[in-house]
């Protein structure tokens, strides 16, 4: 029996709305629609062989990445549900190459919404957690028709920002600028339930995140820095380091959440024209966000993520956030690299 003192979404953006203040009534529905749609996500990620839905779809997205068929699958699901939300001016996904206006808008919508449908997409046919990432930004002031350059917003401008983690439970953890709030989807009841509040990532770890197979690609201050955790108790750090990495953004993070840890995906010189994997827009910008939300640090290794001015929709950028005394030693030692 659901008890009643369990605090569902919809009450939680209700208060967030009516006694805080903090939303208004179109992102508190645009929060709303987006969860609905990440339950559906999960369902078809939970059918796993029998939904039909594992393996490729045969065709690429705008990045020459083939797309799996749960890619295409998790972006019609979000688009389909946001097309008649009418909270929206405009979204953009990492699956379609421009951002997508919302034709049934009435009246015109306030917010523009960018997501990852499905992160992770190597792990959807080996049954190990996938995610969805978003962002919400405001529709600039005068723009009736958004553009891509309407998104190209800092990550300081994000109004809200979350992911869902769709693994052994499906979790939706939520920012709207005031703290980091996970809520755990009830299977029988269908409803998202608060199951943590003001979230805090310890600010030191010794446990990193990182694809250890392009270390002979990486710049010197990475190696450096991860050659110093690798040597452990003896080295320059004097103790022992662990490594995760489960190779979804989404489940690495939420790790991170839960008991720290620093996650980096660098800059790789194996395609130098390439300035990291990660992309702004939909990755590191929501991720950042909900970070430094979280009282860790994201940074580039160079600047701070929420400060870059992206001048590309699907803009890669490197990427290191969580434990922020980690973050911080690893960006001093590229920052000294490159006044050297
Ligand atoms: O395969 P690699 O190089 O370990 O990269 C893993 C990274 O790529 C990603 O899967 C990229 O995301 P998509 O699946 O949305 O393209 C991240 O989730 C993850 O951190
Ligand atoms: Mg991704
Ligand atoms: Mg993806």
């Amino acid at each position: 029996m659901p008890s009643t003192s369990r605090v569902s979404l919809t009450r939680f953006l209700i208060e967030e709305q009516r006694d805080k203040g903090h939303i208004n009534g179109d992102l508190r529905l645009l929060i709303e629609v987006v969860a609905r749609a990440c339950k559906r996500i999960s369902i078809a990620v939970g059918k796993g062989a029998l939904g039909g839905v594992l393996g490729s779809a045969g065709t690429e997205n705008v990045q020459g990445e083939t797309q799996k068929k749960l890619d295409v699958v998790s972006n019609e699901i979000l688009l389909e549900a946001n097309e008649w939300g009418g909270h929206l001016a405009a979204l953009a996904s990492e699956e379609m190459d421009d951002p997508h206006p919302i034709p049934h808008r009435y009246p015109k919508g306030e917010y523009l919404l960018v997501f990852d449908p499905l992160d992770g997409s190597s792990n959807i046919d080996v049954n190990i957690s996938v995610g969805t990432i978003f962002s919400v930004l405001r529709c600039p002031d005068g723009v009736s028709e958004p553009d891509e350059k309407a998104f190209l917003q800092p990550g300081t401008q994000q109004v809200a920002a979350g992911y869902a983690v769709y693994g052994s439970s499906t979790v939706l953890v939520l920012t709207l600028g005031d703290g980091v709030h996970t809520f755990t989807l009830d299977r029988e009841q269908g409803s998202f339930i608060l199951t943590g509040s003001n979230l805090q990532i310890p600010a030191d770890t010794g446990e990193f995140a990182i694809n250890m197979s392009n270390i002979r690609h990486w710049e010197p201050p990475m190696r450096r820095y991860i050659d110093e955790l690798l040597a452990g108790k003896t080295g320059p750090r004097g103790r022992d380091f662990n490594m995760r990495w489960v190779a979804s953004m989404v489940a690495d993070v939420h790790r991170i959440l839960t008991r720290g840890g620093i996650f980096i995906y660098p800059r790789d010189l194996k395609d130098p024209s390439k300035p990291g994997k990660l992309r702004l827009m939909y990755e590191a910008n929501p991720m950042a966000m909900i970070v430094e939300q979280a009282g860790g640090a994201a940074t580039t290794g160079r600047e701070r993520i929420l400060d870059i001015r992206p001048d590309k929709l699907h803009q890669r950028v490197p990427v290191f956030l969580g434990s922020r005394n980690e973050v911080k030693q690893v960006t001093a030692y590229h920052r000294e690299a490159d006044t050297a």
